[in-house]
């Protein structure tokens, strides 16, 4: 069995996580967790970890890092046999180190894009919650404005993607992000990239998944994958 293939992308909130994390998923066949998107799950189902992170992000905080942990780690053991892309964890130097004790990574991207761009994008971005599809009216708008191309139900905003709330959201990303990249960057496996557009950024991210993933691997995963 070809050697699996582990990444993590970090980035702001509005750096093209979500939307690069697809591609990669499309294009390498890489499992997508994004942690957001597993709490929103655990939170509808109303699981333990669900209810308890649901009270940390209605306040607008991060979640703490021991109920993420307790939540991420079983899902990836869940995930062992496959390769996949880490998206929104680990977001602190505990969940690194967390996450470090429990696999290898091979690639880590870091995205860097520029503030006024960040407050562009997510001012126009709309959101499918149940799916976690994400819009952008400027850059990849739905069919119809508002409604989710899949199931037709209703898109919404987040509150905290609002200029006002973004800065504080930056300031406090920058802080508790860098340590993780310092980390990474230490290991070898840090790959930076800084624009103002995603499809400026992902044919440098396509050439380097293509180079670091074993093309049998890459191939075996895209056929299980469609
Ligand atoms: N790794 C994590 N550690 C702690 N809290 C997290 C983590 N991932 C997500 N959360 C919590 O879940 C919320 C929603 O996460 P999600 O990634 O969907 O949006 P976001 O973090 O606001 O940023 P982005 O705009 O980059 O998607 C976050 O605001 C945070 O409170
Ligand atoms: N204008 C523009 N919008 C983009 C670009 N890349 C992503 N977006 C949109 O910007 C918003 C943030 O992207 P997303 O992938 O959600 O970033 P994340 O918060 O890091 O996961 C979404 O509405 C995307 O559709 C880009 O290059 N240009």
């Amino acid at each position: 069995m070809a050697k699996l293939f582990r990444a993590v992308i970090l980035g702001p909130p509005g750096s093209g996580k979500g939307t690069i994390s697809e591609r990669v998923a499309s294009s390498f066949g890489l499992q997508h967790l994004s942690s957001g998107d597993f709490l929103r799950e655990n939170i509808a189902a109303k699981t333990e970890a669900g209810v308890l992170a649901k009270t940390y992000i209605e306040k607008g905080a991060l979640v703490p890092d021991h109920v993420m942990t307790r939540l991420m780690l079983p899902r990836l053991v869940e995930m062992t046999r496959h390769s996949w892309l880490l998206d929104g964890f680990p977001r602190t130097l505990a969940q690194a180190e967390a996450l470090n004790s429990a696999c290898e990574l091979d690639v880590v991207i870091s995205l860097n894009i520029p503030l006024e761009t960040l407050k562009d994008r997510l001012r126009h971005r709309w959101i499918h919650p149940a799916s976690g599809r994400v819009y952008n009216m400027r850059f990849n708008p739905p069919r119809v404005q508002g409604v989710d191309d899949i199931s037709g139900e209703p898109l919404i905003q987040h509150e905290d993607d609002k200029p006002e709330a973004l800065v504080a959201r930056l300031r406090h990303y920058k802080d508790v992000a860098k340590p993780v990249i310092d980390l990474y960057r230490a290991k070898g496996i840090l790959h930076m990239f800084s624009d103002t557009e995603t499809d400026r950024i992902w044919p440098y991210v396509s050439s380097l998944l293509s180079a670091k993933i074993p093309t049998d691997l890459a191939d075996a995963q895209r056929a299980t994958t469609h």
